[in-house]
């Protein structure tokens, strides 16, 4: 297996405390994300700063579409984003319409499987249409509840499918080489990082746990 890439997820709303945080991180992180609060507040401005601060880091933009995909996502696509999210629960239609989006710019569409009653299905329909990657996703809201995502990974890992696979919900040191080797691909950092007294120590120690699996 291709080795597992590191998502830091940005999720302050002021924008340059985002872009600071992204400088600190940066040597141990593979792809930046903008969370969805974060995108929402700043917009694509947000994306074209990081696009030219970090050229060669691949950036996620947490849109969560949830109708109109392949319009909401086009301008952030054309901005510089690798990867934009798209909910599962919204439908067929609109995930295949931020995929028309991601292939028009050589770039890739990400199913949130979020809420999503049964992911199987929606990992297999949106895999076939043509989705480069499957997030499973315990929401902040779900983790204060209790929930995880390592149950339902192991649901999508053992499928097989032709995708990747991306992990987030409250992923940290002592959890993060579980999720590797139940199959992650892309694993989603934010709190473990951010809310670390120091996010770049924080993130070198979980580039080294992910790399020593
Ligand atoms: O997308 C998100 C919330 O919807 C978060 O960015 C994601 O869950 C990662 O953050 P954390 O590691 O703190 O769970």
């Amino acid at each position: 297996m291709a080795r597992p890439l590191i998502q830091m997820a940005l999720d302050s709303l002021d924008f340059d405390a985002t872009v600071a945080l992204a400088e600190q991180v940066a040597p141990h992180v593979d792809i930046f994300e903008i969370g969805t609060p974060c995108i929402k507040h700043n917009g694509v401005n947000l994306v074209k700063a990081l696009r030219a601060k970090f050229p060669d880091k691949l950036l996620l933009v947490d849109l969560k579409t949830m109708d109109a995909g392949e319009y909401e996502a086009t301008p952030f696509y054309a901005a510089g984003a690798d990867i934009c999210t798209v909910l599962g629960v919204s439908g067929l239609a609109t995930c295949k319409g931020v995929i028309k989006a991601a292939n028009a710019h050589g770039a890739e569409a990400q199913i949130d499987l979020i809420n999503v009653s049964d992911k199987v299905a929606c990992a297999r329909a949106t895999a076939e249409a043509g989705a480069q990657i499957v997030g499973i996703h315990t929401g902040l809201d779900a983790q204060a509840a209790g929930d995880t995502p390592f149950g339902d990974l192991n649901d999508i890992a053992r499928l097989g499918l032709p995708v990747r696979i991306s992990v987030a919900g409250g992923i940290k040191q002592s959890t993060v080489q579980d999720v590797v080797r139940a199959g992650a691909n892309i694993i989603v950092v934010g709190a473990a990082i951010y809310g670390a007294p120091s996010p770049a120590e924080s993130a070198r120690e979980i580039r080294e746990l992910v790399d020593a699996v």
